[in-house]
């Protein structure tokens, strides 16, 4: 069912600095800030060979990564993110099996515009898990 790593996304305290030290200290091509309201976060893109490093910081008063940075200020390891090709029924297979989707339960459009879901840590050994179908 789970298909590539799309991502692994980082919180960060400061987006700009970090998207600058990937881009000089680690040589890395960034995209550029993309706000997401409606997720509570601006988010940039460390494009590698095999994957993607998200770099997140909190926008808006209810960041859902606000909670986060506060226990780990100097940022940290945030989600990983897993391709699907039909993300509905691996949503049901999930909650078949006692998995808890974050929310209504309904896709979200990403950073990407394609559909996503997030599983809750706990039901995934301690790793905040992002879905999304390509
Ligand atoms: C979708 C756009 C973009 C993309 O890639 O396209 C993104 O990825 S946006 C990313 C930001 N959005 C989200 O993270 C949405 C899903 N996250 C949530 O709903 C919350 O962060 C949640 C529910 C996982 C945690 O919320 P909060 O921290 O406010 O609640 P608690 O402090 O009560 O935490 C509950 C429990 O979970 C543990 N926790 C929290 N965050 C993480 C994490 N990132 N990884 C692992 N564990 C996490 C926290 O320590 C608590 O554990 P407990 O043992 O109960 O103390
Ligand atoms: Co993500």
């Amino acid at each position: 069912m789970i298909g590539r790593l799309n991502h692994v996304a980082l919180a960060v305290p400061d987006l700009t600095e970090a998207a600058e030290r990937y881009r000089t200290a680690l040589g890395a091509s960034v995209s550029e800030p993309q706000p997401l309201p409606e997720h509570g976060v601006t988010a940039v893109f460390v494009e590698l060979d095999n994957t993607k490093i998200e770099l997140l910081e909190p926008l808006g008063a209810d960041s859902p990564i606000a909670a986060f940075l506060a226990k780990n200020p100097r940022g940290g390891m945030h989600h990983v993110c897993y391709e699907v090709s039909d993300i509905r029924a691996a949503r049901d297979r999930l909650v078949a099996s006692g998995a808890r989707v974050l929310g209504d339960g309904e896709p979200k459009i990403g950073a990407h515009g394609k559909p996503v879901l997030f599983l809750h840590p706990s039901d995934v050994f301690g790793t905040l898990t992002e879905l999304e179908e390509v």
